[in-house]
C-alpha cells in the first residue's frame, strides 16, 4: 500500500491549492493560538472551501476548550480532528468527527509504551506519532528513533516530527507507516510552504 501524505500548518488558500496539486492526501489547519501556524475561523473556512475533492481537511487542536472546538466545527468544514495535547479519550470522542490522537514518543517507553497509551483510545481513527514528550507540545521540528514506531498495531499510524525531503524515504523504509505528516520541513517561513520543498518531499516519498 502506498504511504499517504499530510501537510500541516497550511495558512493560505494558495498553499492549500499548491500542496493539493503536488498530490497530498490531507492538509492540516492549526487551531492552537500559540502556534506560528495558527489560523482563525475565517481563514480556515476559506481554505477548506477551496481544497479540491478527496483532499481531507484536518483540524489540529491542543488542549482546547470543548466549546472552542464546537465553535470551529460549526463554521469550518473539517473532515477529521487531530488532538495533539493531553486530551482524554472522553474528551476526544465527544465531537461529531473522526479523530486522530497524537502520541508523544519521547520517554513513552518509561510510562507504559505505545500500546498501553493507544489502547485507551479505542475509537480513534489512527495515531500520529511525534517526537515530543507526553504532556509537552508537539510540532518541534525534531525527529525521533523511527525504529520505535509500532509495527503491528491494528490502527493506522501516521509518522510526524522533523520530516524533510531528505529524510522522508528513510523514515518510511524504517517505520512502514500508513502516512507521513510534515510541517516545518517544507516551509520557507513558519506557515508558508515552499513549492520546491513540497515537490521534493513528494518525490522523496516515491523513492521509499
Ligand atoms: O505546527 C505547529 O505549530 C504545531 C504546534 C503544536 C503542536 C503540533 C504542531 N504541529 C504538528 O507537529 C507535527 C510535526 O511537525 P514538524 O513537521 O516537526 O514541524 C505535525 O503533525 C504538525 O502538524
Amino acid at each position: 500500500m502506498r504511504c499517504r501524505a499530510k501537510i500541516c500548518g497550511i495558512t493560505s488558500v494558495a498553499d492549500a491549492l499548491m500542496v493539493s496539486a503536488a498530490g497530498v492526501d490531507a492538509i492540516g489547519l492549526v487551531f492552537y493560538p500559540k502556534s506560528k501556524r495558527h489560523v482563525d475561523i475565517a481563514q480556515a473556512t476559506e481554505i477548506c472551501r477551496a481544497v479540491p475533492p478527496f483532499v481531507t481537511t484536518v483540524g489540529l487542536f491542543l488542549d482546547a476548550q470543548p466549546d472552542f472546538v464546537r465553535t470551529v466545527l460549526a463554521s469550518v468544514p473539517l473532515d477529521v480532528l487531530q488532538f495533539h495535547g493531553s486530551e482524554s479519550p472522553e474528551y476526544c470522542r465527544q465531537f461529531p468527527r473522526p479523530y486522530m490522537k497524537a502520541v508523544g514518543m519521547k520517554g513513552l517507553a518509561e510510562s507504559g509504551g505505545f500500546t498501553a497509551y493507544a489502547d485507551r483510545y479505542p475509537d480513534a481513527q489512527g495515531f500520529l506519532v511525534d517526537s515530543h514528550a507526553p504532556g509537552a507540545a508537539g510540532g518541534t521540528g525534531e525527529t525521533f528513533d523511527w525504529t520505535q514506531v509500532p509495527q503491528d498495531y491494528p490502527k493506522p499510524i501516521i509518522l510526524a516530527g522533523g520530516l524533510t525531503p531528505e529524510n522522508v524515504a528513510e523514515a518510511i523504509r524504517l517505520s512502514r507507516v500508513y502516512a507521513v505528516d510534515v510541517s516545518s520541513g517544507v516551509e520557507s517561513a513558519p506557515g508558508v510552504k515552499a513549492p520546491a520543498l513540497v515537490q521534493a518531499f513528494m518525490a522523496g516519498m516515491g523513492a521509499a
